[in-house]
């Protein structure tokens, strides 16, 4: 995707296209090669880890490590899309911290009906979202956390349900504090059979 960003010396000087390990400086040939080893990462085993920022992290590298050599690393440089700016990349340490807290005091969301699963968990997701800790990669690093916590939860992941606009519409909804859109769609993925 393609941010606000006005300079970010992670891009190939006067581009939006950023630096990456294979030295691709076309957009489109540096997002097949990302999606075609997102895909061949996400089939391998995941990194181990108990559910906190640092398995966040390391999770983000594991998917993205063939790309950037940033991968698993938070950004140093402000972002926003579409009108909305993300956490400022000072506070990132911070708020995510804060937000691995609030999930770990929820026990990592175990033991929960699929309705307050979802509730608590488009909470985080929003929380999240809004941080934005990565260059890259955020919504791909979002929805591996999200089928860990169901499978932590020990609840299905139905991702038939992960529809483009619909996941979008949700996050937008979600950054200015309107969370039932993420939560009705999260209930759906980890509701065994499609509503
Ligand atoms: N205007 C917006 N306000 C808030 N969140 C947004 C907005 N536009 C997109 N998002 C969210 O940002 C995330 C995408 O971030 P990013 O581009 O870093 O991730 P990605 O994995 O590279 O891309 P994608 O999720 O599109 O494959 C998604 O969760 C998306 O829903």
């Amino acid at each position: 995707m393609v941010y606000t960003a006005e300079f970010d010396p992670l891009c190939y000087p006067g581009t939006t296209v950023l630096r990456n390990l294979m030295d691709l400086q076309e957009q489109e040939d540096l997002d097949e090669f990302e999606v075609a080893m997102f895909v061949i990462r996400s089939d391998e085993p995941w990194p181990e880890g108990n559910l906190d920022y640092a398995h966040y992290r390391a999770l983000h590298r594991h998917l993205f490590q063939d790309v950037y050599a940033w991968a698993g690393e938070i950004r140093n440089i402000r972002i926003g899309k579409g009108g909305n700016w993300f956490c400022y990349p000072e506070y990132i340490d911070k708020e995510m911290n804060r937000i691995f807290a609030d999930l770990a005091a929820r026990d990592h969301l175990q033991g929960l009906s699929p309705v307050a699963f979802a509730t608590d968990a488009a909470h985080i997701l929003a929380e999240i979202n809004a941080v934005h800790p990565f260059r890259e990669g955020n919504g791909r690093t979002q929805l591996a956390f999200m089928t860990l916590l169901a499978e932590n939860a020990a609840l299905p992941f139905n991702p038939d349900v992960l529809e483009r606009d619909r996941v979008l519409g949700a996050m937008i909804e979600s950054f200015s504090g309107h969370e039932t859109p993420l939560t009705e769609l999260i209930l759906d993925i980890v509701s065994a059979e499609p509503k």
